[in-house]
C-alpha cells in the first residue's frame, strides 16, 4: 500500500474529535477505499488536558496552531472556527507551503472563499469543505461533481440544523425557544455564538458557499439577505399548522435577469413540500437543473459523526488525488452577479401582527394593506392575548414583495402595533 497521507488536525471540539473518532473506528476500511492509510500525526487546540475520550499521546501536541501549516503533514484539516484570525492565517499559511486544507468553517468560506480558492489553485493544493455546507450530506460534491453538466435555476433549502431543531421541536413539543436552544447546544449543533444560527448568518454563509458552486459566483456573504427565526412564536406555528404549512428557515438562491437573488428568511412550506417533513438537526437541500430536474439532498446538517463524516471524506478524495477547483470551475471563471432586488419577486406572504385590543385595530390593518395594493386571501385574530396583546395574521394573495413591505412601512410607529410584525414567505 502507499505512503499514508498524514494530516495535521487544528481543534479537537465536537467535529475535530469526531474526524478522529471515525478515522479511529473506520481505519482499515477508509485505507482500502483511500488505497492507503489516512494518519493524524500532530494536533492544536486550546487545552491540551480536556478529557475528550480520545487517546492524544500518539499525536505531536503542537501548542502554536499557526505552526500546523509547517508540520510534517500533507494535508491541515481546520476545525477551530470563525472567519478570520487563526482560522484564516492557517488557511493561507497551509496554501501557501502547498499543502491541502480541510474545512468545515463555512464563516471563513463565505467570507474568503474566493481568495482561498486562488491561493489553492496557486499552490496546486486542494481546497475541500464538505463538512461547511448541510454537515454529513455530499452537497458540495453532488452539485460540484454529479450536477456539473446542468445549468442551475434554483438552490434551496433547510441550511441549519439548530434553527430546524427549534422550529421542529417547538411544533411537536410546544416547548419554549430559550429551552430548545439550550439543548441543540447542549447535543453540539450550534455555534460557539448562537446567535449565528438563530438570526439566520450561519445560513446565509452557507447558501454564499451553495450558490458560489450553483451559480459559478464569487461567495459573497454581504450580498445574501439574512433574517433568523427570533420573532418566531408557538402561535406562529400553530397557526401555520391549521392553514396546511410549517415554519422552516430556507436559504434560497435563485439566478434571474436582475442578477442573483440570495436570501434566507422563515417561510410556510406546504406539509405535501418534502422540505415541511424535515425535522430535527436534518438539513435538506433541493437543487434545480435544467436537464437533470429537481434533486433532493437530505441527511444530517449538524453533530458530531456526520459532520466529521464529511471531513474524512474530503480527505479520502485528496488521498485519492480526486479534487479539482474548489467552486466547480477555476476561480478565474467566477463571476461578480448583481445582487437581484427581492422587491419585484412574486409569492404570498404570512404576516402577523401583535396588537392591542381595541376597536379599529383590524381596519387600520387592512388599510395599509389596500393602500400598499396587497390582496388579502384571510385574516385571522386570535383572542388569546400574549402579554396583553392579541395576534392577528394575513395571508395574502400572490403579489409584489414589495407591496408587503410598503404597507409594514405604512404601519411602522402605529400605536396599535405592540411589537415588530412578523412576515414569513410562503414557499411556492
Ligand atoms: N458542530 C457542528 O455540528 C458543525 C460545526 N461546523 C464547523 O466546524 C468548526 C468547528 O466546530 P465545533 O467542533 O462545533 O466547535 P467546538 O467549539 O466544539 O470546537 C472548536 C475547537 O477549536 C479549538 N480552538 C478554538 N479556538 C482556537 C484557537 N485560537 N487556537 C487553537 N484551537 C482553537 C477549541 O479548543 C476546540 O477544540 C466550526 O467552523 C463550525 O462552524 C460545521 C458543521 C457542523
Ligand atoms: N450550527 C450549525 C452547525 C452545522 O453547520 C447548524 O446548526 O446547522
Ligand atoms: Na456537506
Amino acid at each position: 500500500m502507499a505512503d499514508a497521507l498524514r494530516v495535521a488536525l487544528a481543534g479537537l471540539g465536537t467535529v475535530g474529535a469526531g474526524v478522529v473518532r471515525v478515522l479511529d473506528a473506520n481505519r482499515d476500511l477508509i485505507a482500502r477505499r483511500a488505497g492507503r492509510p489516512i494518519e493524524v500525526v500532530a494536533v492544536s487546540a486550546r487545552d491540551r488536558h480536556k478529557d475528550r475520550g480520545i487517546d492524544l499521546n500518539r499525536f505531536d501536541w503542537v501548542d502554536d496552531t499557526g505552526a500546523l501549516a509547517h508540520a510534517d503533514a500533507d494535508v491541515v484539516v481546520e476545525l477551530i472556527g470563525g472567519s478570520d484570525g487563526p482560522a484564516l492565517a492557517l488557511a493561507r499559511a497551509t496554501l501557501a507551503a502547498g499543502k491541502g486544507f480541510v474545512t468545515a468553517n463555512k464563516a471563513m468560506l463565505a467570507h474568503h472563499g474566493y481568495e482561498l480558492a486562488q491561493a489553492a489553485e496557486a499552490a496546486g493544493a486542494p481546497l475541500k469543505f464538505e463538512a461547511a455546507v448541510a454537515g454529513g450530506i455530499p452537497v458540495i460534491k453532488g452539485l460540484r461533481e454529479g450536477a456539473a453538466a446542468n445549468a442551475i435555476a434554483r438552490v434551496y433549502g433547510v441550511l441549519n440544523g439548530t434553527c430546524n431543531f427549534i422550529l421542529s421541536t417547538m411544533e411537536a413539543e410546544g416547548r419554549d425557544f430559550a429551552e430548545v436552544l439550550a439543548e441543540a447546544q447542549a447535543l453540539g449543533f450550534a455555534e460557539a455564538d448562537p446567535s449565528f444560527d438563530i438570526d439566520g448568518v450561519d445560513a446565509a454563509h452557507k447558501l454564499s458557499i451553495l450558490a458560489a458552486i450553483a451559480f459559478g459566483s464569487r461567495p459573497a456573504f454581504d450580498a445574501v439577505e439574512a433574517h433568523g427565526i427570533r420573532g418566531v412564536l408557538a402561535a406562529d406555528i400553530a397557526e401555520a399548522a391549521a392553514l396546511g404549512y410549517r415554519v422552516r428557515l430556507l436559504g434560497v438562491a435563485e439566478a434571474g435577469a436582475s442578477g442573483l437573488f440570495q436570501r434566507v428568511h422563515p417561510h410556510l412550506v406546504p406539509v405535501s413540500h418534502p422540505l415541511a417533513h424535515v425535522t430535527g438537526s436534518t438539513n435538506a437541500v433541493v437543487a434545480e437543473g435544467n436537464f437533470v430536474g429537481r434533486l433532493l439532498f437530505q441527511g444530517a446538517g449538524a453533530g458530531e459523526g456526520p459532520t466529521a463524516s464529511a471531513v474524512v471524506a474530503d480527505l479520502i478524495d485528496i488521498a485519492r488525488r480526486e479534487f479539482g477547483p474548489p467552486f466547480a470551475m477555476p476561480a478565474a471563471s467566477l463571476e461578480t452577479p448583481e445582487p437581484a432586488d427581492g422587491g419585484s419577486r412574486r409569492g404570498r406572504a404570512y404576516v402577523r401582527f401583535s396588537v392591542v385590543d381595541k376597536v379599529g385595530v383590524l381596519a387600520e390593518i387592512a388599510a395599509a394593506m389596500r393602500d400598499a395594493g396587497v390582496s388579502i386571501e384571510s385574516l385571522i385574530q386570535r383572542g388569546a392575548a400574549v402579554d396583553g396583546s392579541v395576534l392577528v395574521a394575513i395571508v395574502t394573495h400572490e403579489g409584489p414583495e414589495r407591496s408587503v413591505a410598503q404597507a409594514l412601512e405604512r404601519l411602522r410607529g402605529s400605536q396599535s402595533l405592540t411589537g415588530e410584525p412578523l412576515w414569513m414567505h410562503i414557499l411556492g
